[in-house]
């Protein structure tokens, strides 16, 4: 069945099927390696819970990160659950080739230029993440390493505000709890 056809429950269920075989042998960094699975659903559950209901949101958010961390190509997306899904998608990937620090500069320097869809996707996947770093250090991670991650989400995050206020306060919560806001 291609993409045009499906109803919006169908679509979700394609998406969470092809992100899951895609993601099926990765790992999140916590010392109990969750199925790397549990983000992308995660990340689209934050979506829902704050009121989005647009289908190609929630597809974009269960898909975001397979073509930066998977074999899965922006073509095949495009393929499977056509342009608008596949545009969002591209607008969060980060290009695996470059190095960590400046994978994080573009993502600064980027945001603001994101479509709001893309933006919503963006906020949702750093509250997730985030949520993870208060819960649980990743294995390995200093301090340290833990503080710049939390100062460069809220970098990123400085650049899209104004685009949903029930996430931007649940990240403002965790940026005063870290002291990063008054
Ligand atoms: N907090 C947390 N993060 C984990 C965990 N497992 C995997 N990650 C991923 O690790 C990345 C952050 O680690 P870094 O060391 O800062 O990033 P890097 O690997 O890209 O250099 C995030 O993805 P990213 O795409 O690099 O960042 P983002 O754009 O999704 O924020 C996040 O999704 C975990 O258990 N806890």
């Amino acid at each position: 069945m291609s993409a045009e056809n499906c109803n919006d429950v169908r679509l979700l269920v394609m998406c969470t099927n092809f992100a899951a075989e895609k993601h099926k042998t990765q790992r999140r960094k916590n010392v109990d390696k969750t199925p790397y699975i549990n983000h992308p659903i995660g990340v689209a559950n934050i979506l829902s819970e704050a009121g989005i209901s647009d289908v190609n949101i929630l597809c974009a958010a269960l898909l975001h990160d397979t073509v930066e961390d998977t074999d899965t190509t922006l073509e095949e997306l495009e393929k499977e659950f056509g342009p608008v899904i596949a545009k969002i998608v591209a607008e969060v990937t980060d290009d695996m080739s470059l190095p960590s620090a400046e994978r994080k500069i573009l993502q600064v320097q980027h945001a603001r230029a994101c479509s709001h869809e893309a933006k919503l996707v963006k906020l949702a996947d750093k509250l997730y993440n985030m949520r993870d770093l208060t819960k649980e250090k990743p294995e390995n991670w200093t301090d340290e390493r833990i503080s710049a991650y939390y100062l460069w989400s809220k970098q990123v995050i400085d650049e899209i505000r104004g685009t949903n206020p029930i996430i931007e306060k649940q990240l403002d919560e965790i940026f005063r709890r870290e002291g990063l806001i008054s």
